[in-house]
């Protein structure tokens, strides 16, 4: 590209069609903008509204860019524009297909506006060719930290898993720093597997595609993963930059609208947790993925109120058939459901909230350590028993529940005595005392790392776009 230092820097966003990567790339491209870079967001038409934090179009600083999402094409249902709202599984694979085509009418937006850099989802492996197409460079945004995206690799590049006699079998991950131990049933399917299918050979296209690019772009902050960073860059060879945690920079008034319309209004979630005493709430929540099966949700409902604490638990569904005989009457004022979507951010960093039941969605963990909660783990599938590893083992500020199973989808079966016996542990007495402390700590130091003018997050974030501007595509 021609000499740019002194036009505005413009940077291009696009992130995956999932509420996990929208969140933080649409959080991203606010850090962006408040450091006066021009911020650009490709999304579809029925995602505009995830990226919309202020009450009308013109005061937002963010350019919206929207293609449309071929669904008929494919033979998805009209609006099955993302992650949440495919039918089933098995229409997955049309969903996948159909962010591919996405490439024609991206290329079509990098032509008409020349952004300076493109930083797209690691799941668009393409992006990478189409950028350098128009001398563009590329960066990739995974999603998760550094340690699980080292973990991840020394499984794939050493299969580790091949020399264990079964599948309950512990064996610690070669290479990677810190005596990690894992077990194959931990692993995806795939992963396990020699044969080659589509999703091996995408999940191929995607690493290829990262090696070509300018680097990798890390929603985390160095200090809290020092030797996973400095592993990722000089043993893996990635370029990265550790510019989180972005959530912390997010004004207030943008923090209760991340995602979407929540089910109860957040000035009302604010009340019920106002008269609460403070680290007397547990808040419950697995993501926008995961999701668990009515006897699991009748457990966790046993759990919940064996435990005698305060909750706030976010179910992923409308129907109260499988609530306990007597739940809710119960629970009031003790316990509040909210059926659909939570403002997290907002209730994560309410001084009530002592505790958080967890998928280890790097999102949530990341939101977690920054608000400085300690976590009950339970994982379900992706890449979150490498989180609750990095929370439990490495940074001690969680107890994993029990979940020994990577699924899909739903999650595997723990028991309502299970959770009672880890939300005890990180709510009381003095194991509970010691873990918060430690979360205090480091989230006093998340928000360091983004702060002016010494803050690690906020120095990577100068030398990228110092990067960005004197970078010249071969
Ligand atoms: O009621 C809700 C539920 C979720 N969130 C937000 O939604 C995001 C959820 O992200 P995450 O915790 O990462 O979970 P998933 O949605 O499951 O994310 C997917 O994407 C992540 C990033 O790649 C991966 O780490 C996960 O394993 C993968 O499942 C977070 O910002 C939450 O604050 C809300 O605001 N309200």
């Amino acid at each position: 590209m021609e000499e740019k230092m002194d036009e505005k820097l413009h940077i291009m966003f696009l992130p995956f069609l999932a509420f996990g990567h929208m969140i933080p790339m649409g959080d991203m491209a606010r850090v962006f903008s408040a450091r006066g870079v021009r911020a650009s967001i490709v999304t579809t038409p029925v995602n505009a509204p995830t990226f919309s934090w202020t009450e009308s179009e013109s005061e937002s600083e963010i350019e919206i860019l929207t293609v449309k999402f071929p669904c008929a094409e494919v033979g998805l249902p009209e609006g099955c524009e993302n992650t949440e709202s495919v039918p089933s599984p098995d229409m997955l694979h049309p969903f996948f297909k159909a962010t591919t085509m996405l490439q024609a009418p991206l290329e079509e937006l990098l032509l008409k506006h020349r952004p300076h850099c493109l930083i797209a989802a690691s799941f668009f492996p393409w992006a990478t060719q189409s950028a350098a197409k128009f001398k563009i460079p590329r960066l990739v945004f995974h999603g998760t930290g550094a340690f699980a995206l080292c973990a991840s690799e020394c499984v794939r590049l050493y299969k580790p898993y091949k020399n264990v006699s079964s599948d309950s079998e512990p064996f610690p991950i070669p290479h990677l720093p810190g005596e990690i131990k894992i077990t194959r049933m931990v692993l995806p399917e795939y992963i396990k597997s020699d044969a080659e299918t589509d999703f091996t050979r995408a999940m191929e296209a995607i690493r290829d595609s990262e090696v070509a690019s300018l680097g990798v772009v890390v929603n985390s902050f160095y200090e809290l993963e020092e030797v996973y960073a400095d592993y990722y860059k000089e043993v893996l060879g990635r370029n990265t930059w550790h510019i989180g945690p972005v959530s912390v920079c997010m004004r207030k008034q943008e923090k209760g609208r991340r995602g979407k319309a929540g089910w109860m209004d957040e000035g009302e979630v604010l009340k019920w947790l106002n008269s609460k005493e403070p680290n007397t709430v547990v808040y419950v929540c697995f993501g926008s993925v995961a999701n668990f099966n009515e006897t699991q949700l009748q457990e966790i409902a046993k759990g919940l109120e064996a435990s005698g604490q305060h909750f706030i638990w976010v179910v992923r569904r409308s129907d109260r058939g499988w609530l306990p005989e007597g739940f809710e009457t119960r629970m009031k004022g003790k316990g509040l459901i909210m059926w659909g979507w939570a403002p997290q951010l907002l209730i994560l960093q309410h001084q009530a909230v002592g505790g958080f039941v967890t998928h280890c969605g790097w999102n949530s963990t990341l939101e977690a350590i920054s608000a400085g909660v300690p976590m009950v783990t339970w994982p379900v599938s992706a890449e979150q028993f490498y989180n609750e590893k990095f929370v439990t083992d490495l940074l001690q500020i969680g107890v994993p529940v029990g979940a020994k199973q990577w699924v899909r989808v739903f999650g595997d079966s723990v028991t309502g005595h299970a959770i009672e016996k880890a939300l005890n542990r990180i709510m009381t007495g003095e194991e509970a005392e010691a873990m918060r402390n430690r979360a205090h700590k480091l989230a006093q130091m998340a928000t360091a790392a983004v702060q002016q003018p010494k803050g690690s997050s906020y120095c990577q974030f100068a030398a990228l776009i110092q990067h960005i501007r004197s970078y010249r595509m071969p």
